[in-house]
C-alpha cells in the first residue's frame, strides 16, 4: 500500500512554483498577485484563507486578504468583486465559500472575470473544463489529478466511484476522471444522497473519491482489494485537545488501508494539495494577463 503524500507534493509544486517566481523577479517582472474574499468569522474558512496567504508569501506572490463582515449584502459583495475585476495589479481572486445565507453564491461566483477565476467555479471555466478546453480546474479536482500523476497511478479503463456531486470536488471530478487523457479515460459512476445500495457500487471500484463529509462513511468492508481511495473529507471533530477539534476524513483509514493500493491520509493528503493548485492556477492567470497585455 502506497500513502499518497499530498504534503510532500504540494511542497515539491511550491518549490517548483517558487523557482518560476524567482526567474520572473529576475527579468523584473511583476510577480502574481492572489486575492481571497472571505465574508463572515466562520473558523475553518479564516484557517484556509490564512493558508493561502502563507502558501503566497512562501512562493514569492503578492497577496491580498479582503476581510467582509458576516451581515455584508450581496450587493456590497457584488460591488468588491467588480472592484476585484477591474483592479488590473490583480491576477486572479478567489471567493472563499461558504458564504453566508443572505448571499447568493451562483449569483456571486458568476460575477468574477473568467480570466480572474482563479477556483475555476465561473460557468464559463466550467463549461469550458467540461468540454476539454484549456481554462482553469477547480483547486480540489485540479490537486487529486496532480497526485494520481505524480504517483502513477493508473486511471485509464478504471471504474472510478465519486462519492458526492457537490460543484466544488464531486461534480468536476466525475467530469475529469471520465475525459480523454491521463489522469482520465475511466469510467465513471456518480453518487448522491440519493443513491442506493452504495455498497454494491463501491465494492466494485477500482478508485473511490469521497467528498461527503461524513467521518468514517467509507468502510473496509465497502471496497474491493487494491482499491485506489482518495479522501476529501475534512470533518472538524471536537475533542478535549487544546485545539478543541481533530480532522478526520469520510474514510476508515485503519481498515481501508489494509486492502487498499493507493490511499490518501487526512490530514495530509488532498487538503495540502487544493492549496498548492490554486497558486498553480494563479501563475497560470498571471502568465494569461500578461500575453492578454502585449
Ligand atoms: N473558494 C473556495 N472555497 C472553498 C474551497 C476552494 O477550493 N475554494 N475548498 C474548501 C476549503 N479549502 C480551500 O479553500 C481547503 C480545505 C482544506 C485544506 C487543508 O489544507 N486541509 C488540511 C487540514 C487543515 C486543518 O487543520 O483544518 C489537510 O487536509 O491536511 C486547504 C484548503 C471549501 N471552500
Amino acid at each position: 500500500m502506497t500513502i499518497l503524500d499530498g504534503k510532500k507534493v504540494s511542497n515539491d509544486i511550491k518549490n517548483e512554483i517558487k523557482a518560476e517566481v524567482d526567474k520572473m523577479k529576475a527579468n523584473g517582472e511583476k510577480v502574481p498577485h492572489l486575492a481571497a474574499v472571505i465574508v463572515g468569522n466562520d473558523g475553518a474558512s479564516l484557517t484556509y484563507v490564512g493558508s493561502k496567504v502563507r502558501a503566497c508569501e512562501r512562493v514569492g506572490f503578492q497577496s491580498t486578504m479582503v476581510r467582509l463582515s458576516n451581515t455584508t449584502s450581496e450587493i456590497e459583495l457584488l460591488d468588491k468583486i467588480d472592484e476585484l475585476n477591474k483592479n488590473d495589479d490583480i491576477d486572479g481572486f478567489i471567493i472563499q465559500l461558504p458564504l453566508p445565507r443572505q448571499i447568493n453564491t451562483q449569483k456571486v461566483l458568476m460575477a468574477v472575470d473568467p480570466n480572474k477565476d482563479v477556483d475555476g467555479f465561473h460557468p464559463m471555466n466550467f463549461g469550458k473544463m467540461s468540454l476539454d478546453m484549456s481554462t482553469f480546474i477547480p483547486a480540489t479536482p485540479f490537486g487529486i489529478l496532480e497526485l494520481l500523476d505524480r504517483y502513477n497511478v493508473e486511471t485509464k479503463g478504471k471504474h472510478t466511484v465519486v462519492i458526492g456531486r457537490s460543484h466544488i470536488v464531486g461534480r468536476p471530478m466525475s467530469i475529469l476522471m471520465g475525459r480523454k487523457g491521463f489522469p482520465g479515460n475511466s469510467t465513471v459512476t456518480l453518487t448522491h444522497s440519493h443513491t442506493k445500495n452504495i455498497t454494491q457500487i463501491t465494492s466494485q471500484a477500482d478508485i473511490i473519491i469521497s467528498a461527503l463529509g461524513i467521518p468514517h462513511f467509507l468502510k473496509a468492508e465497502m471496497v474491493k482489494d487494491d482499491v485506489v481511495v482518495i479522501d476529501v473529507g475534512i470533518t472538524r471533530v471536537p475533542d478535549d485537545t487544546e485545539k478543541g477539534y481533530h480532522i478526520t476524513g469520510d474514510v476508515d483509514f485503519e481498515n481501508v488501508s489494509k486492502k487498499a493500493s493507493f490511499i490518501t491520509p487526512v490530514p495530509g493528503g488532498v487538503g495540502p494539495m487544493t492549496i498548492a493548485m490554486l497558486l498553480k492556477n494563479t501563475l497560470l492567470a498571471r502568465e494569461q494577463h500578461r500575453l492578454k497585455k502585449h
